[in-house]
């Protein structure tokens, strides 16, 4: 199947990790398969890991991924459909889980934003016909496998997987990366603060304690829901009220709206209205300065491959200020970018907003623009493996 081919990570940066030798008889070869079923699309991620030592974290020798499109809240009058979807991707994990190891072979599907923001009796509707899926399956369905994740985990398990994958976790300096996560629904800031104060000038629920290879870190983590990128994108557009020139639709959340995209707003006019979805609701992390390196990934990475600041493969490091140069340059030149995308001023004009205004960054924090770290997805998709195989605990 050429839509699934897969990687093996190699961290050869990671001395702990590069040490271990080929897989002795002892080693155990198993696997697990995490759905993401996110507000714009659902995903699936099969992980092969190799356990050398059971009080050690198991080694992941390959990842499969696949996507699909739109997501399950889609599907919210319709969920047997939406259950449907669940099924095909399903065969993924048929095509790369050797037979004999399927009823030991966890599934899990954890929901974001899309279903966060439904009523409550249609996302459960969805989360029963993935359940039924689920149960129909070959494969070992353990209890609480189907439902929809909290905020806060959904921060704190992609920080894990970026720092596993980075191999900051083994390192013995407890350095480590911040991550930000800019999904269709919310978005999601998580670092490990240096100063004291940062954690005491927090609102108590901002701060959660992780315990992971013998370690515990207290982690500054936040999900705002409401402030994902297409969410932010509505909330704008009804303030920008019906001043524009063109009509176009704008889908989201299983509603498609006729909007008239402004044609020419420029961007201060834009940056106002943005600022107005991020002004008094995003807290500011008393220590942002030094924090060193952010990795930035969803639609940060998207929008700033569409912007033409970084190449779709390679990814790439950025400055803050490289987003508010070219949100300007996007909103004060239209007709360049307007075929790219009509809502490019505005969404480059948001994550500089959100960045900038919201998290409180400064113009000269480094961005570390990644949609793969050695092969594997930078999602909390990995992280939330661990957690289920109690590799992981989470404390708040
Ligand atoms: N494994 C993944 C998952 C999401 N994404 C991106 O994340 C963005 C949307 O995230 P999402 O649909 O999960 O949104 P939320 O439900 O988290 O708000 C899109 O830009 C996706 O392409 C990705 O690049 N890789």
């Amino acid at each position: 199947d050429a839509v699934c081919k897969g990687s093996t990570v190699h961290l050869s940066n990671n001395p702990a990790w590069w040490n271990l030798s080929r897989p002795a008889n002892s080693s155990r070869i198993f696997y697990g398969v995490m759905f993401d079923a996110g507000s714009t699309g659902t995903r699936i991620h099969v992980y092969t890991f190799i356990q050398k030592d059971p009080e050690e974290l198991p080694v992941l020798d390959n990842e499969m991924f696949h996507s699909i499109k739109p997501g399950l809240s889609a599907y919210a009058d319709t969920p047997e459909m939406g259950g449907y979807t669940v099924r095909q991707l399903l065969k993924v994990a048929k095509k790369t889980v050797p037979r004999l190891e399927w009823k030991r072979t966890p599934l899990v599907l954890k929901a974001t934003a899309g279903l966060r923001l439904l009523p409550s009796e249609k996302a459960q509707a969805l989360l029963e016909q993935v359940q039924d899926v689920f149960d129909e399956s070959p494969f070992f369905v353990p209890d609480d496998s189907v439902s929809i994740m909290n905020g806060t985990n959904e921060g704190i398990l992609a920080w894990v997987t970026v720092n596993f994958l980075t191999g900051h976790l083994y390192a013995e300096t407890r350095k480590t990366v911040g991550i930000l996560d800019l999904g269709g629904g919310s978005t999601q800031i998580t670092f490990l603060p240096k100063s004291k104060k940062t954690i005491g000038s927090s609102p108590d629920d901002y701060i959660a304690r992780i315990d992971m290879l013998n370690s515990t870190y207290e982690l500054y983590t936040h999900s705002y829901l409401g402030n994902g990128l297409m969410a932010a994108r509505l909330a704008a557009l009804g303030a920008l009220g019906a001043e524009g020139t063109g009509i176009t639709y704008f889908t989201y959340h299983h509603q498609h709206y006729p909007v008239s995209v402004p044609g020419y707003v420029g961007y201060k006019l834009c940056y106002q209205e943005v600022l107005k979805v991020v002004k008094g609701i995003v807290h500011q992390p008393y220590e942002l300065k030094d924090t060193s390196v952010f990795y930035a990934f969803s639609y940060y990475f998207d929008r700033a491959v569409d912007a033409g600041l970084i190449d779709r493969t390679q990814g790439g490091m950025l400055e803050v200020r490289d987003f508010k140069k070219r949100a300007k340059e996007v909103c004060n030149k239209m007709s360049k970018y307007h075929l790219i995308s009509p809502f490019l001023c505005m969404d480059m004009t948001y994550i500089t907003c959100l960045l900038k205004d919201g998290f409180g960054f400064k113009e000269n924090t480094v961005l570390q623009l990644t949609k793969k770290v050695n092969n594997v997805e930078t999602s909390w998709a990995l992280g939330a493996t661990f957690n289920h195989f109690q590799n992981l605990k989470i404390y708040r």
